[in-house]
């Protein structure tokens, strides 16, 4: 085949490609629930199938087939002591992927309190709710020696300040996740995120806007619309009841604090909201 040649059919097939992309866009609101897509990603029953560019431009190969897994994080922000955070994901580890370590915890226990938990739980990924807004890269540097896998900056942060973090967690693969709280206009800014190679994008609801009756729902289909390489995360009160709504937007990660943390039957609740989970 001649030059020319190849070039049209590269031509034709990244038209025939884009078209299906855009297409399924649509048909994904009549059709089915199970199908989402942007013009760069779709997901299919929890596979992702994602347009890949070389140099800023299609090639050959449109897809690459990835499974997503829909992975549930028990956030711990309320415990009195290292002890007791041990203590509740003894007592759920079966049902978590990830264990969060909140802010409150943090500030008061330090770093410590993620080297205790991921020694007690080599087999669970463990994160650092720091909510880094500056310094990141080197924040970001003494979170991975303290053991965590994946460490939290605010979205609200300079771009200076997300590269620096992305950056120094690459260089150790890890990890970061981005925390959208108090943004302001959460597409733009997940658009940006996803460009400078955030890991996760998180919409979060915090407590006091729980309190006036907020929730992130909608934020994150504003961000799932946009973003074309980075994994989804939602947080913010999330409990058994709710947890549906979470669900059918299929995120990457799911976090939930109070609802597991302070349910009668820690356990019990861990069980079912993973049971949900995992039916995706
Ligand atoms: O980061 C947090 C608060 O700033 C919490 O960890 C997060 O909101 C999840 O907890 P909950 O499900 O209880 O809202």
């Amino acid at each position: 085949m001649c030059l020319e040649e190849k070039k049209i059919r590269e031509i034709m097939q990244s038209i025939l490609i884009f078209l299906f992309f855009f297409s399924s866009r649509y048909l994904c609101k009549g059709l089915s629930r199970e199908l989402h897509a942007n013009p760069e990603s779709l997901i299919y029953k929890n596979v992702r199938f994602t347009l890949i560019y070389v140099n800023n431009y299609r090639k050959n190969i449109f897809f690459q087939k990835g499974c997503i897994e829909l992975k549930l994080q028990l956030a711990i922000d309320l415990v009195k002591d290292i002890s007791e955070a041990i203590e509740l994901v003894e007592e759920v580890k079966e049902y978590i992927d990830v264990v969060e370590l909140g802010t409150p915890v943090i500030n008061r226990e330090g770093l410590q309190v993620v080297k205790e938990v991921k020694e007690a739980f080599p087999d669970l990924q463990v994160l650092a709710d720091e909510k880094l807004i500056d310094a990141t890269d080197f924040e970001v540097g003494q979170a991975v020696d303290y053991k965590a896998d994946i460490i939290t900056v605010l979205g609200v942060s300079e771009d200076a300040s997300i590269k620096g973090a992305v950056e120094e967690a690459k260089k150790h693969g890890k990890e970061i996740l981005v925390d959208m709280i108090a943004v302001r206009d959460v597409e733009t800014r997940a658009k940006e995120l996803d460009e400078m190679g955030a890991d996760y994008i998180c919409v979060h609801t915090g407590y006091d806007l729980q309190a006036q009756g907020k929730s992130p729902f909608e934020d994150l289909k504003k961000v799932k619309k946009v973003v074309k390489k980075s994994k989804t995360a939602i947080a913010g009160g999330i409990k058994l009841e709710t947890l549906k709504d979470a669900v059918e937007q299929k995120p990457d990660l799911i976090i939930v604090g109070g609802g597991i943390a302070s349910a009668d039957n820690p356990k019990e609740a861990a069980r079912k909201i993973s049971e949900i989970i995992k039916q995706g």
